[in-house]
């Protein structure tokens, strides 16, 4: 049987590996199991097995394909691929040259390579469409699954380059998966985030080995696959995604809803905020939790109305904040994301790209300077942790918060003299291999909230990152009817009008600090957007 590649169905690409069989299964179980529920390729891959073992291994595994009409992959093996006419072959950056295994295969094969980069893409579309047809895209995420990786996992963002290259270098033909520590608590997001910046391209489909060759139940496993990427939407907190313009009544909402449900916000913040931020977290209505201990993040992330603000000017250890990042998204509970001075130093810059491959994130809030650096808008290296304070041109800011929300598919806030709120969560809708339908991040909708200069603002600590704990605390707040957006834009509003009022009542830096807290207190209280001073308008 020839598959026609057009008809290649790459959705979920089975590896194998008989070292990880659970006790009472084997092999062509496994197999068996995932083809049944929804397997739509499988590759043999056996690393450690003798050449005679291979070919008896792949023919019985060719077998079951043939009986389920799905495609069979040889890994590394053209010699095992061609003695037993397997499907197709897989090889890697060190394994033989594709022009090579080309020539052995004939054209009619399928011919998949294993791409970590840019380069090597425009590598592949310059061989042209006779060579490769499909490319696994990673390694993705940390996994223990292949030994001794030659590079680092890639995550979403490096995903995200790779089909931005085979977008410049026209490799229209090439299909993608996904591969690399894949599992259902990650495979939305990576599906969700893993798009093109021109919108046009997404993976074909995400390619395993222990999430279904290690699960003693293989047959449930693979459903659960199946049933995400059969899925259409990535519902990551219980609230409203969809895209709306906030009015006086839908932020008047926001804050009833806040009052009454008084939302558990679990600071992981720098020292410097942390007591301001809990007295902010008091004054809206909201109760301020400052913990760093890795072993109560699940408990507190099941409290009702809990919420996560990480502000990564904390010193807490790295492991403390994957494990608060894994226990707020298992129970979709929000998390505010603060990346701290996010450029300013090699080593913030790792901690921050770490963590923004870890999870996902319902906001990722930070000044001009941080923005523009995780939009790669950025010239030179931030200072410091201080914004930039020289004059920004608004439509680089609101270009970069465009950038920042599609990229992490979150609300991206940037904050400054004015400050943009982006939405890049397209409703937490998703869908494999036709990315957004060309929707860029030029196209999302952005608001400006503005007041104004409000100098006084930079004299203190901690004012910035006490927008993080107001975001918090109004997204922790939501009803699962109330609006994400609406919560996003109206913290920034009444932080903003807070911000003006204190500084028409303060004699200092020192009474500012003071005045803020009253006045977030008052207008939360009051609970009268229409008179707050701070202006909204969609930019685009
Ligand atoms: C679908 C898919 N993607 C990547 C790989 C890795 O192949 P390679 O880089 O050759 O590494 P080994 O698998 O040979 O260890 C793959 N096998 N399948
Ligand atoms: C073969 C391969 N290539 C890159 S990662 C990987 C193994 C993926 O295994 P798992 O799905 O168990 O993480
Ligand atoms: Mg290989």
């Amino acid at each position: 049987m020839v598959f026609a590649k057009n008809d290649v169905d790459y959705s979920l690409y089975l590896v194998t590996d008989s070292t990880m069989l659970p006790p009472g299964t084997t092999l062509c179980s496994q197999v068996e199991a995932g083809l049944k529920n929804g397997v739509t390729l499988v590759q043999i891959r056996e690393k450690d097995t003798e050449t005679r073992d291979f070919v008896e291994e792949a023919l019985e595994v060719q077998k079951i394909c043939k009986k389920y009409k799905v495609p069979l992959i040889i890994n590394d093996r053209v010699d095992v691929a061609m003695a037993i006419d397997a499907d197709g072959v897989h090889v890697g950056q060190s394994d033989m040259p594709i022009p090579m295994v080309r020539k052995l295969l004939g054209p009619s094969k399928i011919l998949g390579w294993s791409v970590g980069k840019p380069s090597e893409v425009e590598t592949l579309a310059k061989w042209g469409p006779d060579m490769v047809d499909y490319i696994g895209v990673g390694t993705l995420f940390p996994t223990l699954t292949k030994k001794n990786p030659k590079k680092s996992p890639m995550g979403p963002q490096g995903a995200i380059a790779v089909l931005d290259a085979l977008e410049e270098f026209k490799a229209i033909w090439c299909r993608t998966v996904g591969i690399g520590g894949l599992h259902p608590d990650n495979i939305q997001r990576v599906i969700c985030q893993c798009v093109s910046s021109n919108g046009k391209r997404s993976l074909d489909g995400i390619s395993l080995v222990s999430d279904i060759m290690a699960a003693p139940d293989a047959c449930a496993a693979t459903k659960r696959l199946r049933g995400l990427l059969d899925g259409s939407k990535y519902q990551f907190v219980d609230c409203k995604l969809n895209e709306t313009f906030p009015t006086t009544a839908s932020i008047q909402s926001v804050i009833s809803q806040v009052s009454s449900n008084r939302p558990l916000v679990q600071h992981i913040t720098n020292k410097v905020h942390q007591n301001f931020g809990a007295n902010v977290t008091l004054a809206l209505g909201s109760s301020p939790i400052m913990s760093e201990i890795e072993s109560e993040v699940s408990e507190l992330a099941r409290i009702p109305n809990a919420s996560l603000l990480l502000n990564t000017g904390s010193v807490a250890p790295i492991e403390t904040l994957k494990a608060a990042i894994n226990a707020y998204n298992e129970v979709n509970r929000p998390i505010t994301f603060d990346p701290v001075g996010y450029s300013a130093t090699e080593t913030r810059l790792c901690l921050n790209n770490t963590l923004l491959t870890y999870g996902q994130f319902t906001c990722i809030k930070g000044n001009c300077s941080e923005i523009l650096s995780l939009a790669k808008l950025n010239k030179d290296r931030m200072k410091g942790v201080d914004a930039n304070s020289g004059n920004m041109d608004i439509n680089l800011l609101v270009r970069a918060t465009q950038i920042v929300a599609f990229q992490y598919r979150t609300i991206a806030v940037c904050t400054g003299e004015f400050d943009c709120v982006a939405n890049g969560i397209f409703d937490g809708k998703y869908k494999l291999s036709s990315g957004t339908a060309g929707i860029t991040a030029e196209d999302l909708p952005c608001m400006i909230i503005e007041d104004g200069p409000i100098p006084i603002m930079g004299d203190i600590t901690a004012s910035g990152c006490s927008l993080g704990s107001t975001i918090a605390c109004f997204i922790g707040g939501l009803n699962s009817t109330g609006n994400l957006f609406d919560a996003v834009v109206g913290a920034v509003l009444l932080y903003k009008s807070a911000g003006k009022l204190a500084s028409t009542r303060c004699q200092g830096s020192g009474s500012f600090h003071v005045q803020l807290i009253d006045a977030l207190y008052q207008l939360f209280h009051e609970n009268k957007p229409e008179s707050w001073s701070a202006s909204l308008k969609k930019f685009n």
